[in-house]
């Protein structure tokens, strides 16, 4: 087993009959909906969950795990999402997928926030991973202006030789600070610009953080953050 699907496993075990679930993006989170599903089969767990992408939510659909929307659910027990970097005191890049905006809204209104990743993912500072940042398309150039005044360069991400396009309907622009060491300034700072809709800082959110190795161990943190 990967260690991406080892760490993905670990958070489905913490998963309760008749839990409210967020699934998560990206290759990590894959692993966890895909063991959600298995669940759901073998067991006959019963859950409702929430996705945090439109791809996302096509897996879980095709895995025939119960699916609702934001008019029935405005609490999630437990979301288990994947992370791009995570430090010590489990501060998070988020977005190299492109659904950050939908990730921070679905971790917002979750109890137990729950990280997995392998530990390429897990560093001493954040920054080294290009900070994505959705923007409005409206004006991005002048947007960027703005990020750039910050410290970083921003680079606007491309998918097949145009502009990214999120679910939303936004860019992102991936900002390169090189190290972030005020992770809750920054997201402050870059929240107040026009034109970004949000960045992919994700600032006290998680309380747990599941780190998995190749060789299979697994490392655990915790930190205590009210949601
Ligand atoms: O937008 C995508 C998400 O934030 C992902 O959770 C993040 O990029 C990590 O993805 P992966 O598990 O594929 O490395």
């Amino acid at each position: 087993m990967n260690a991406k699907q080892l760490a993905a496993e670990a958070a489905v075990a913490l998963i309760k009959d008749g839990m409210k679930v967020g699934l998560g993006t990206g290759s990590t989170a894959y692993f966890a909906i895909q063991k959600i599903g298995q669940r759901v089969k073998d067991e006959g767990l019963k859950v409702t969950c929430i996705a945090t992408s439109v791809q996302s939510e096509e897996l879980a659909t095709s895995l025939n795990i119960p699916m609702a929307g934001f008019e029935e659910l405005s609490y999630l027990d437990i979301t288990i999402d994947g992370a791009d970097e995570a430090d010590h005191s489990l501060q998070l890049i988020k977005g190299g997928g492109g659904a950050l905006l939908r990730e921070k809204i679905i971790a917002y209104m979750t109890g137990h926030y729950v990280i997995i990743a392998d530990d390429s993912k897990y560093v001493e500072t954040l920054g080294k991973f290009f900070l994505p940042v959705e923007v409005i398309p409206f004006g991005w150039q002048r947007t960027f202006d703005h990020l750039s005044r910050l410290g970083c360069t921003p680079h606007l991400r491309e998918k097949q030789g145009a502009a990214y396009i999120t679910d939303n309907g936004n860019y992102i622009l991936d900002c390169d600070f090189k190290k972030i060491t005020d992770p809750g300034q920054l997201q402050t700072e870059l929240n107040l610009i026009p034109g970004v809709v949000e960045c992919g800082l994700f600032v006290d959110r998680a309380q747990t953080l599941i780190i998995a190795a190749a060789d299979g161990q697994l490392t655990t943190y915790h930190k205590e953050v009210k949601n």
